[in-house]
């Protein structure tokens, strides 16, 4: 394999200051089967980012028991929520979306791509794609807007991964997470209006659910969980609502370890017992629908909280590609912009 891979075209050069922006996300299964799943959570799960723990420990569990049961089980959960008529996953097609209502906004002066983390379409693919255009100024979005050195700092490292591997390198920034922008808690603020309006109940608790994260890679200095907590203060501050009224919950624990509290799914079944029979969740460190939104806070949590004696169960949606989402994305990048 040659060192460099890119081969830049012959013209324009000298540099052209042209700027392009590269959103970036996690990353989905290209289909359900078992074998694509298996792909996808083996590339994602071998990110030494995610499981900070020896690969000589790691890799044959992860081979021997993880990637062999699995793969099975998520493939049913993502064939839950998969968007038969595109034959995609929703995180890919509200990444899509989120990246054609950014070029809208910018106009074609400025190029705009999206690459994923895992999987297809990858960084360097839309790096590349940026660079044939022309561009030798790059904003780098990862679509993350709490910090972890799970999700955004290794966004960055297969941005500079890619980098790694091009004779003539752009410039590039990277835009910084975004707890507690002004846009960004305006446009949860105005989802859950607009979802609260719509409802035929009234929620007794507006519950925000962030993925999790191992507790010891808090204790190690990731500051994700105070991010969350920026996210919610803003966001109850915005509503006029009291910490009792919007409670913060992590789910999506992975593994026997311990994760950082309170987790979701015990706080949300104990409710019913306290005389909460009516709820809404919001998700606001998903910027995009995705697999944990959608079947294990949608179908998942729903189901267990209604076993549990819960009457009603609202599940807001993320931003998605909404306009107040496209606000928020082309003023980071506008801003980012600003800096070179
Ligand atoms: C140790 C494992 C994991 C860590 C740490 C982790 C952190 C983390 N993840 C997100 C956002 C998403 N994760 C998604 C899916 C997902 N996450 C893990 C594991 C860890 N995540 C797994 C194994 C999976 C795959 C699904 C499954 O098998 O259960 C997704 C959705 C992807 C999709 O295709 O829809 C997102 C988004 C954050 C924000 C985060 C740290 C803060
Ligand atoms: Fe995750
Ligand atoms: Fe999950």
């Amino acid at each position: 394999m040659p060192l460099f891979t890119h081969k830049p075209p012959l013209s324009p050069v000298p540099a052209t200051g042209r700027t392009g922006i590269l959103l970036i996300n996690l990353g989905t299964p290209d289909e359900t089967s078992v074998g694509a799943v298996r792909r996808y959570l083996r590339e994602f799960l071998s990110d030494r980012r995610v499981i900070e723990a020896s690969p000589l420990l790691w890799q044959p569990i992860l081979h021997g028991v993880v990637l062999s049961t699995r793969p099975r089980r998520s493939g049913a959960a993502y064939a839950r929520i998969w968007n038969q008529a595109e034959n995609a996953s929703p995180l890919r097609l509200f990444t899509k979306a989120q990246a054609e209502g950014l070029r809208r906004r910018l106009g074609e002066g400025i190029p705009v791509a999206w690459g994923m983390r895992y999987g297809t379409p990858s960084v360097a693919q839309a790096l590349e794609e940026l660079m044939d255009q022309g561009c030798d100024r790059i904003v780098s979005l990862p679509l993350y807007p709490q910090y972890s050195a799970t999700t955004t700092a290794t966004a960055n490292d297969q941005l500079f991964r890619a980098l790694m591997r091009l004779r003539r390198q752009p410039a590039v920034h990277t835009v910084p997470p975004f707890p507690d922008h002004a846009l960004y808690i305006e446009a949860l603020a105005g989802s859950v209006r607009e979802a609260l309006g719509s409802l035929p109940f009234k929620p007794q608790r507006l519950i925000a659910s962030f993925h999790g994260l191992p507790q010891q890679y808090v204790e190690a200095g990731d500051h994700y969980p105070e991010d969350c907590e920026r996210t919610v203060a803003a966001l109850r501050h915005a509503l006029d609502l009291r910490d009792e009224q919007m409670p913060l919950v992590y789910q999506s624990r992975f593994g026997p370890t311990e994760w950082v509290k309170p987790y979701a799914a015990p706080y949300v079944e104990a409710l019913p017992k306290e005389g909460v029979t009516r709820i809404a969740m919001i998700m606001p460190g998903f910027m995009t629908d995705c697999i944990e939104t959608l079947d294990e806070i949608g179908n998942e949590l729903r189901e267990s909280f209604l076993d549990a004696g819960g009457e009603a169960f609202a599940v807001i949606p993320c931003l998605n590609a909404s306009g107040p989402a496209i606000d928020l994305l082309e003023a980071l990048a506008r801003q980012a912009m600003r800096g070179y």
